[in-house]
């Protein structure tokens, strides 16, 4: 008889997402985001990071003070890199897995790939307007969005 404990797509996928976080070096917030076709192949992955040849030790890490010392200006958002990520030709009615919520900047590049679908674990940032018109245009552009349903599993990983 088959083995019985397997994960099923979305927990994979979604479980992809979150290993990649473990790359990110932002200390507020780290992000995965992994891609995926129509036929379960993963396409690319991403976690939010420092753009090329911005030193991730030079540039800030901070969330508050004069905006031009803080992190928000530079940082490259996972769901972005995992598009940009991406060098193929069939993102097109793909989904997105991501660990957070997209903003609105990540949703624009989402909705003009022609990804179809976005399944988010969190939803932290809900009630702000980057979150909230994020859902405005998904709406409007019939991009589906969906709350990862966990399966109640944990897995340890020895690296
Ligand atoms: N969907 C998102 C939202 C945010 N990010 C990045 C941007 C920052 O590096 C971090 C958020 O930091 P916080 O304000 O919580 O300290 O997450 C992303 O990659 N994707
Ligand atoms: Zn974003």
């Amino acid at each position: 008889m088959k083995k019985q404990d397997y994960i099923n797509w979305d927990a994979y996928f979604m479980g992809i997402a979150l290993l990649s976080t473990n790359r990110s070096k932002d200390p507020g917030t780290s992000v995965g985001a992994c891609i995926v076709s129509q036929d379960n192949k993963i396409l690319s992955v991403g976690y939010n990071g420092m753009p090329y040849g911005c030193s991730d030790d030079e540039y800030p890490w901070e969330r508050e003070g004069d905006p031009f010392d803080t992190k928000y200006f530079y940082v490259c958002h996972a769901e972005l890199n995992a598009i940009l990520n991406y060098t193929g030709t069939d993102i097109k009615g793909s989904k997105v897995y991501v660990t957070l919520f997209p903003c609105n900047e990540c949703t624009k590049a989402i909705i003009q790939k022609g990804i179809a679908e976005i399944i988010y674990m969190d939803d932290k940032y809900a009630h702000t307007p980057a979150v909230l018109a994020s859902k405005r245009m998904l709406t409007s552009a019939g991009v589906k969005f969906t709350k990862y349903t966990p399966i109640g599993k944990d897995i340890t990983l020895s690296l």
